[in-house]
């Protein structure tokens, strides 16, 4: 019975749902809207229609019921009412491998492809094993923390006494399962970030000098300049974005990180910046660019349903315009750090083969963080340097 209630809810919230927003957005909406819902029911029904978009563009041809079947069989690893009351012969199967699953899905389903679950597939930057990643889409990331140098033995122990499952994997680095709230466990706001794990790893090709002037031109709420602030405390940075209201996040996370010395400004670098910019000069710019994103959509699978592939083409133009309007800033031998969090060979290895040719820059190093391999998000980076 409970299994046929949650079927009618994911139903209503998919004919809702006008893919014009994040899903967690429209949910959270859904959910308010409908109180008699009890904090179980929600969890449920999320984590159904979550896996429903895991799928991808597979089995499209399939009713909504076994859409939901097999993505609830791909996406789990312990039973669960939906699976047991619809499609109990699966229900011992569950704990099998992915690929073990794959191939009992397949033997069901025979027009049943990974491939499918990833239609943009031919975009993906080398390197990258397209059957694996596209499996992988099944599987939801984790949540990754950076703790700030020297909290790492209190952190642990408050995770340790609220009873909260955790991995330490590196000095600063935890992760935890997705959806594990913290909030409640710190009143020190500059104490933690999330930052996914391959984020952080990014910080890896920063490389500051003391006294340094770097520009942070994309900034966002500023998770590239406090990694960068953080390996080097003492250089002039500038952060910019094309949102003031993004900037205004950055101004709160850098106070609770205690920085203060930083100059900020609300430029759009698809235009000529040089009426501001003239007498501007930097021994280091990361460019983290607007992007398909393409290699977050673990974290929000409903994009792959909204994503139209002539989008790649725009978001490659795009970051050119930026690119051409920033690289004058850079005094030679400095680097240009060139960073997205897409999977598109368009937006990533083709862009540094261009800035090469275009701007005549070096290419120090670049490499796909290949995050689908750890639970984390998939990105890119380019340390290019100025002749
Ligand atoms: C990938 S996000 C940056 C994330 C950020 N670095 C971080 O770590 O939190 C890209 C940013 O580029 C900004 N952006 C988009 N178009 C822009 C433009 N024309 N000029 C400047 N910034 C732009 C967006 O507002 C967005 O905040």
């Amino acid at each position: 019975m409970k299994a046929i209630h949650q079927l009618a809810t994911v139903e209503q919230i998919l004919a809702r749902y006008q893919q014009d927003q994040p899903l967690h957005r429209f949910l959270a909406v859904y959910y308010r809207q409908n109180k008699q819902m009890g904090s179980k029911d929600r969890k449920i029904a999320s984590r159904l229609v979550y896996n429903y978009f895991r799928l991808g563009h597979a089995l499209q041809q399939e009713s909504l019921i076994n859409r939901l079947i097999v993505a609830e069989f791909l996406c789990n690893t312990l039973s669960n009412s939906f699976i047991a009351f619809y499609k109990p012969e699966w229900e011992v199967s569950i704990h099998l491998t992915l690929e073990e699953k794959l191939a009992l899905v397949k033997r069901e389903f025979s027009d049943f492809n990974v491939l499918a679950i990833f239609p943009f597939h031919y975009h993906l930057s080398e390197g990258i094993d397209t059957t694996l990643f596209c499996s992988k889409i099944l599987v939801q990331p984790d949540l990754y923390i950076r703790v700030r140098k020297g909290a790492e033995k209190r952190f642990t122990g408050t995770l340790l006494d609220a009873g909260l499952n955790f991995q330490h994997l590196g000095e600063q680095t935890y992760a935890l399962a997705n959806g594990t709230k913290l909030d409640h466990l710190f009143t020190d706001r500059g104490l933690y970030e999330v930052q996914d794990l391959s984020s952080q790893q990014v910080g890896n090709y920063f490389k500051p000098q003391k006294w340094d002037k770097w520009w942070d031109c994309c900034a966002a709420s500023g998770g590239k300049s406090l990694l960068l602030h953080q390996q080097q405390p003492d250089i002039k940075l500038l952060v910019s974005d094309i949102r003031a209201s993004i900037l205004d996040n950055l101004d709160e996370r850098f106070l609770h990180a205690g920085i203060r010395n930083y100059q900020k400004k609300v430029l759009d670098l698809t235009l000529d910046q040089s009426l501001y910019l003239h007498d501007y000069e930097f021994d280091g710019i990361i460019l983290d660019a607007p992007c398909s994103g393409s290699g977050t959509w673990g974290r929000t699978p409903e994009m792959i349903n909204q994503f139209e592939e002539h989008t790649i083409q725009f978001f490659q133009d795009l970051q050119r315009k930026i690119i051409r309007n920033v690289i004058s800033y850079l005094k030679p031998g400095k680097p240009l750090i060139y960073i997205t969090c897409s999977v598109f060979k368009e937006e990533n290895e083709a862009q540094v083969a261009w800035i090469k040719e275009e701007f005549k820059l070096q290419v120090e190093s670049q490499e796909l963080i290949k995050g689908y391999q750890h639970k984390a998000d998939t990105m890119f980076i380019a340390r290019l340097v100025k002749a």
